[in-house]
């Protein structure tokens, strides 16, 4: 029999079991606001180099899960698809059980943190994120596509200076996410420094 697992190991294992769960394998219930405010919580843990907080996560729901329908709808207008291609867009703005936009403030003047360094604390707060929902037993994936470049969808989710990443489609998981392997990315993502150039 095998020796039980220390709760660090559980930990480990549920953090190498996340994948995304795309929009079509999640059903009701999505995250309550305790967990999403845990969610959160978990984001602001993302190492953030002067405590810019560059991100922020807004909830659709209700009637606004509608409005933002019609903007992808019109969206979808707008780059020349019909009448079915509109409808399949929309209906990706409601499918979901609940969907986080995603937005970047990104202070490009900054005297100390430059903006790669920002931008990398939003990766780490979306994955945070992701992770924490996994970890509460919820599925999700981040989506983006040309929409986030829309003017009208744009400026509906930004405040001025903002960027809008895209959208977390979160639920519970119809189905067991088992994703892509990556098995000989550790290879690839760890190397030596051989003290030289590169
Ligand atoms: C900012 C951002 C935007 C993304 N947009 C899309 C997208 O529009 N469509 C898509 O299929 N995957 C998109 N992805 C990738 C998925 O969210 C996911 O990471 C990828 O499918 C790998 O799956 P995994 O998370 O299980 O490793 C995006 C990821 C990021 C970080």
């Amino acid at each position: 029999m095998n020796a039980p697992l220390a709760p660090q190991d559980l930990a480990l294992q549920a953090l190498l079991g996340r994948y995304s769960v795309g929009p079509k394998h999640l059903v009701e219930p999505g995250p309550s606001d305790a967990e999403l405010r845990l969610m959160v919580q978990a984001a602001l843990r993302a190492p953030d180099h002067g405590e810019l907080l560059p991100f922020r996560f807004k909830l659709v729901r209700g009637a606004a899960r509608q409005r933002m329908a019609e903007l992808f709808a019109a969206a979808a207008r707008a780059a020349g698809k019909d009448e079915a291609g509109a409808a399949l867009d929309a209906e990706r703005a409601l499918r979901p059980p609940l969907t986080v936009a995603v937005l970047a403030r990104i202070d490009l003047g900054h005297p100390q943190v430059p903006a790669h360094e920002q931008w990398a604390a939003v990766g780490g707060a979306l994955a945070q994120f992701l992770t924490a929902a996994h970890l509460l037993g919820y599925g999700g994936k981040m989506l983006s596509g040309a929409k986030v470049r829309n003017a009208d969808i744009a400026a509906a989710f930004c405040a001025p200076g903002e960027t809008l990443l895209g959208w977390i489609a979160l639920g519970t998981p119809a189905k067991r996410a088992s994703g892509p392997s990556r098995k000989a990315g550790v290879d690839v993502a760890l190397q030596d420094w051989q003290g030289g150039q590169g």
